[in-house]
């Protein structure tokens, strides 16, 4: 008898996230502990449930920039070393119990210098808050990887600043770079210089663009950046034409994305909430993924959008039917759209991914 698919026997199966961000993904009960260390008292409640449900409902707005607003709350308590590492182990402790096995998470260094420390130190503390998070993860059991993404964020102007400390990390697990914030008027060719020097130092970036803005976002993104992954990406669906018979027309960004094998980190629920989607049902992920894009399935920001990974695949699986076998091929796809090296890639998917899913499968 096959196993039935629902949130408890999700978390069960190896999961690989790409897309989530360090400041979106708190405990509730983190941000009150931290807000009271720091004197910060601009928190809407005080109690960790009705936190969690105002950041669930303050960020389910219909537009990026009001979602964005919420992370005010986040940024204010991680101004410290401490906070950063406590906020990165038990990052890692939530998405290990969540059965995800690989993950890169990304958070914007240049936010958490309001209490003067140096980039350095941001980058220092969170990849000892990750470290201890494995350790954490493993002593339970548990086997997890951290890969790190450092941001630029859009509105400001410290791109090549980002690029070089991603870069001058990258042997202790900074494995990329991204651009992120509000999208519209704040195109990604504005920071040009930083992408030029990634690729000149054969480093990784992806980013963030057909979340707010549509195609042409997307086509910047990728031919004039040269962007190795999108962050959503989900507008792509505006070049793809479906006809009442059901015949498919893409054009030829769309083409040049799925031929290319160009991944799309897809965040469901964010986009819900952010208005690039008006349902799971109707999500754009259901046609990208039938049409074979390199998709993959991610939670962007686990507070805002109060998901997981596993909750995530849940409502996948009660819109579109998926089950383990589009699990399992959510999970490769991936895994080979990491920005970790090509056979650490693959002894996750062959270790661990695979045996992970073969008893289901059979
Ligand atoms: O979905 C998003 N689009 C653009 N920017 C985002 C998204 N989610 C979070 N961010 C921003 C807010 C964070 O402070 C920043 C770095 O993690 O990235
Ligand atoms: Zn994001």
């Amino acid at each position: 008898m096959s196993t039935p698919v629902n949130l408890d026997t999700i978390r069960l199966v190896p999961k690989v996230l790409l897309h989530d961000h360090l400041d979106g993904g708190l405990r509730p009960q983190t941000v009150i502990d931290l807000a009271r260390a720091a004197g910060y008292a601009g928190l809407p409640h005080e109690d960790a449930d009705e936190l969690g449900r105002w950041f669930a409902a303050a960020a389910d707005s219909g537009s990026l920039e009001r979602y964005l607003e919420t992370f005010s709350h986040t940024v204010a308590v991680m101004q410290t070393a401490e906070a950063l590492a406590r906020v990165a182990a038990e990052c890692v402790e939530d998405l290990a119990a969540d059965g995800v096995v690989y993950a890169e998470i990304r958070y914007a260094p240049e936010l958490f210098q309001e209490q003067g420390l140096t980039l350095d130190r941001i980058v220092a503390a969170v990849q000892d808050g990750f470290r201890d998070g494995e350790r954490r993860a493993a002593a339970e059991g548990k086997r997890i990887r951290i890969g790190t993404l450092l941001c630029a964020m859009r509105q400001n102007a410290r791109s090549a600043e980002i690029a070089n400390l991603a870069v001058r990390y990258r042997d202790s697990e900074v494995v990329g770079f991204d651009i992120a914030g509000p999208e519209a008027g704040f195109p990604p060719t504005r920071n040009l210089d930083a992408f030029e020097y990634l690729r000149q130092q054969n480093a990784h970036f992806t980013i963030h663009a057909g979340e707010a803005f549509g195609l042409p976002s997307i086509w910047e993104a990728i031919q004039h950046c040269g962007a190795e992954r999108l962050g959503h990406g989900v507008r792509i669906v505006d070049d793809i034409k479906v006809d009442e018979d059901g015949s498919v027309h893409l054009g030829r960004l769309a083409s040049y994305i799925r031929d290319r094998r160009i991944p799309l980190e897809m965040c469901p629920s964010s986009n819900l909430q952010t208005g690039a989607a008006k349902s799971i049902a109707e999500h754009p992920i259901g046609l990208l993924a039938k049409l074979r894009f390199r998709v993959t399935v991610n939670t962007d920001n686990r507070l805002m959008s109060h998901c997981s990974m596993s909750s995530e695949f849940a409502a996948l699986h009660e819109a579109f039917g998926y089950g383990w076998a589009d699990m399992q091929w959510f999970a490769v796809n991936a895994m080979k759209s990491a920005f970790i090296g090509f056979d650490e890639r693959l002894e996750i998917i062959d270790d661990v991914i695979k045996p992970g899913y073969a008893a289901l499968l059979e």
